[in-house]
């Protein structure tokens, strides 16, 4: 049995956060705002790995009120992720997954965050792939407001998958 899963996910620009991608910190006076770290490329492929084992959505798992998850590394929510996974049977065989940011450029940063995102997962870094676009200047993302993210993900319920 394989399955497929499809994340998506939006955090606003703003003065005085970090700013974390891929778990990787990127250096600037702009960071996303949210709960966690607000890594919205992990959440976008945190969600579609969920969404490919039925297991519902980040919110249901690590909600936006529980202290646990404050500034927390989302790289700690994919770790659970793919535990709550295995406990199901599943393995992860690839994650894909699209940046929607006018900045940062993703080319400088995309090798570690390949490295830490297949860390996250157990999978070889081979299996993942990042990818980015702008939004040609135009919605919130266009005017700098946001970055949202977009992800695939395919599992198995077989070793080695
Ligand atoms: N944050 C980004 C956005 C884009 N890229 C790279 O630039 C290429 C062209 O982007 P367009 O939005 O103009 O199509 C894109 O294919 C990426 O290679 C990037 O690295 N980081
Ligand atoms: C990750 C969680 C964890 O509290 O919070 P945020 O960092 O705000 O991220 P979001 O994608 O808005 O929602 C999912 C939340 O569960």
């Amino acid at each position: 049995m394989i399955r497929v899963g499809i994340g998506y996910d939006v955090h606003r620009l703003v003065q005085g956060r970090r700013l974390v991608l891929g778990g990787v910190e990127i250096p600037g006076e702009l960071g996303l705002e949210g709960h966690s770290d607000a890594d919205v490329l992990l959440h976008a492929i945190g969600d579609a790995l969920l969404g490919a084992a039925g297991l519902g959505d980040l919110g249901r798992h690590f909600p936006p009120g529980d202290d646990r998850w404050r500034d927390a590394p989302s790289t700690l929510l994919l770790r659970e992720i793919v535990r709550l996974l295995g406990e199901a049977g599943w393995q992860v065989v690839n994650v894909d997954a699209t940046l929607i940011a006018e900045w940062p450029r993703l080319g400088p940063f995309r090798e570690e965050m390949r490295a830490r995102v297949a860390a996250a997962l157990g999978i070889e870094v081979e299996r993942v792939s990042l990818k980015a676009t702008t939004n040609e200047g135009l919605g919130f993302v266009g005017r700098g407001e946001g970055i949202a993210a977009l992800a695939v993900a395919l599992i198995t319920d077989r070793r080695g998958g």
